[in-house]
């Protein structure tokens, strides 16, 4: 290794700032990494200032992260080559909606033996084919790229309460002990595992579960059906990944990206929100986005709607009845009550 390695988090929502923030107080003092993080951040006016002077001088995400101090050495950069250049560890921490679009304007600008992690909860949808972003990255930037995802509602890590994560690389030996070393706090502790695919259908499907969690509680349910609406996403999640992903392990959701994501989204994430109210209110997803999230992203929506374009052109939706169940409800006025409607058994006793 010739000298510290150089981290750029490309990304600055309400996970994005966070993981910054973990980053930064862990490279403050290291003997791998140099101090200093660059943090990409989508420039905008907030109180009729730019995004990344409040952050540099404030040291607060006043946005996206409000009330959390990031340490001095994360320096926001609005210029994205800019906060990339030269950068031994890119790590990608976006809304999926825009990774596509901010890849390709870093062709030609990573160095060769830089290394990527993808912390997207989503998934590529194009030419009616679902791909995994880190895969995506290594095509457009053709370096390796890794990806953690897990149980970890930022404001509850931002908080340092306990979570656990986990990190799932082709080259376990070669790339997790790095990212262990980079993320790893006494609040925040991670398993590296190799099944970079079935982490990532994880992290993407669990986010279609919280909406349909939402809409148990938006029908005042109970914790019966949620558990139920639970249990039966994660048949679908496991099966969607086995079927349409070479070399996905059931083991896989087992760890935090599994079954421990969904349970954490389906009890207090963004998506089980704004879901609750779509039930409650009558009004329209992408209208509740805007009006509860002050800018932050809803991944669960859209994510439906490619899981089920890609299934529909598949002819497998017969085969995924609860994920089929959340994108009928949010886009094609079906009724609430169908997201139980769906799980139930299609055992006769007669
Ligand atoms: N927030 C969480 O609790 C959490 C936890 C784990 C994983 N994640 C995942 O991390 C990823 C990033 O989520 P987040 O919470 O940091 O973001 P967020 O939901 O806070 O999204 C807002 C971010 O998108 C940026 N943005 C807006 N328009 C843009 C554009 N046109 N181009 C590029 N950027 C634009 C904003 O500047 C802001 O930084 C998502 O895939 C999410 O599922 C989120
Ligand atoms: O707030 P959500 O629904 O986007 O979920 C946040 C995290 O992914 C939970 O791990």
């Amino acid at each position: 290794m010739h000298g510290k390695l150089k981290v750029s988090v490309i990304g600055s929502g309400n996970w994005g700032s966070c993981i910054a923030r973990i980053c930064g107080d862990n490279t403050k003092n290291s003997k791998t990494f140099e101090k200093e993080i660059r943090m990409w951040v989508f420039e905008e006016k907030v109180n009729g200032r730019n995004l990344t002077e409040i952050i540099n001088e404030q040291h607060e995400n006043i946005k996206y992260l409000p009330n959390v101090k990031l340490p001095d050495n994360v320096v926001a950069i609005p210029d994205v080559t800019e906060a990339a250049k030269d950068a031994d560890i890119l790590v990608f921490v976006l809304p999926h909606q825009f990774v596509y679009k901010v890849c390709e304007s870093l062709k030609g600008v990573i160095p060769k033996n830089c290394r990527a992690i993808s912390l997207i909860k989503g998934l590529d949808f194009r030419d009616n084919e679902l791909a995994l972003f880190s895969e995506e990255i290594e095509k457009i930037l053709n370096i390796p790229c890794a990806a953690l995802s897990g149980a970890n509602i930022a404001s509850e890590v931002a908080e340092e309460k306990f979570s656990e994560a986990t990190i799932a690389c082709s080259n376990v030996d070669r790339d997790g002990p790095l990212f262990v070393e980079l993320f790893t706090a006494s609040y925040f502790d991670i398993r590296v595992i190799g099944d970079w695919r079935g982490l990532q259908v994880c992290g993407a499907l669990k986010n279609v579960v919280a909406v349909g969690s939402g809409i148990v509680d938006g029908l005042k349910l109970g914790n019966n059906a949620k558990a139920a609406v639970i249990r039966g996403g994660l048949v679908e999640m496991r099966r969607f990944g086995k079927s349409f992903f070479g070399g996905v392990h059931t083991e896989t959701f087992f760890e935090s990206c599994g079954v421990a994501d969904l349970i954490t989204t389906c009890a207090g994430g963004r998506n089980r929100r704004v879901a609750e109210a779509f039930v409650t209110t009558g009004k329209p997803m992408d209208v509740l986005e805007k009006e509860m999230l002050n800018g932050q992203s809803l991944q669960g929506t859209l994510t439906a709607q490619e899981v089920h374009d890609f299934l529909k052109q598949r002819n497998k939706l017969d085969e995924f009845p609860f994920m089929t169940a959340v994108y009928r409800i949010i886009y094609e006025n079906q009724p609430p009550k169908i997201i139980v409607e769906c799980l139930r058994s299609k055992q006769s006793f007669n």
